[in-house]
């Protein structure tokens, strides 16, 4: 593999070859290229994890899709899981609701066996999870009960007028999209989903993208992060 990357840095170009200094990057390299060529196991291949952040209504959902899209990520999104398995018949439903209309977290064993369940059928290598971890509590416990941690972290950044007008305007129907559990989210934000965002970054894994503006503006900003994973993909054959 050494070899290949070797040939590779000869053909590409000064900025390319900074971003292969990038931690993320040699990681996605070592994940995707190291096993394949040696005994052909797929199994034996590991996911390469992003976390993707942010406030409530910053828009994770709808930058996971566009990347889902073009970058070929599966997108698991928490939330989404957590409602769904809230509208089955399952025994943690009544559990949820209440959590989710508190604008609380759920507790991680629940959230993380259903997010183990949907990365065990994705039908990617690479995985966005989308609103996880909320809290401390959420990504000690996937670290050990999954046994990896996320290779890149999204955060997007967005102010609290914007996230709250935005939230009112989605209309679709969520319990939780009313004002009173709006500044319930907004705290626990604040008091436990930013001492995660605190953890990964201290860590390095952290890529802050400001998320006012269009649609396509964010996007545009999200993308030249995946772009630079893309461009050693082509390469890597993976
Ligand atoms: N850049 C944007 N400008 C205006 N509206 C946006 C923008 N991005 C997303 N929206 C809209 O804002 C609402 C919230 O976006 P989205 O559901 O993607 O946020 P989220 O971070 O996933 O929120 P939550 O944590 O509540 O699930 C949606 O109705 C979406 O269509
Ligand atoms: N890790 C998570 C993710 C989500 N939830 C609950 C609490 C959230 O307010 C709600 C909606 O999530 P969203 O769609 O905004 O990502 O789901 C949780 O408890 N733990
Ligand atoms: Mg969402």
């Amino acid at each position: 593999m050494w070899r290949r990357f070797a040939h590779l840095s000869l053909s590409i170009s000064r900025t390319k070859l900074q971003s292969l200094q990038d931690p993320t990057v040699l990681k996605l390299i070592n994940t995707f290229s190291s096993d394949a060529g040696n005994d052909g196991v797929a199994s034996s291949r590991k996911p390469f994890i992003t976390f993707v952040l942010g406030g409530p209504g910053s828009g994770k959902g709808t930058q996971c899709e566009k990347i889902a899209s073009i970058f070929g990520f599966a997108h698991l999104s928490a939330g989404e899981l957590l409602r769904e398995e809230m509208s089955s018949p399952s025994e943690n439903g009544e559990l949820i609701r209440n959590v989710i209309k508190e604008g609380k977290i759920v507790p991680s064993a629940i959230t993380i066996s259903l997010i183990k369940r949907a990365i065990n059928s994705a039908t990617s290598d690479k995985i966005l999870i989308d609103g996880f971890p909320r809290s401390e509590e959420n990504r000690i416990a996937f670290e050990k009960i999954i046994g990896v941690e996320p290779d890149l972290v999204i955060f997007f950044e967005c102010p609290e007028e914007e996230m709250v007008k935005r939230i009112l305007g989605r209309n679709q129907g969520r319990i939780d999209d009313n004002m009173e559990t709006i500044r319930k989210r907004l705290k626990v934000f604040e008091d436990l989903n930013m001492p995660v965002v605190e953890h990964y970054s201290s860590k390095g894994k952290v890529h802050k993208i400001t998320a006012t503006g269009t649609v396509d503006e964010i996007f545009e900003r999200v993308r030249q992060v995946f772009a630079s994973l893309r461009y050693l993909k082509a390469f890597l054959s993976f």
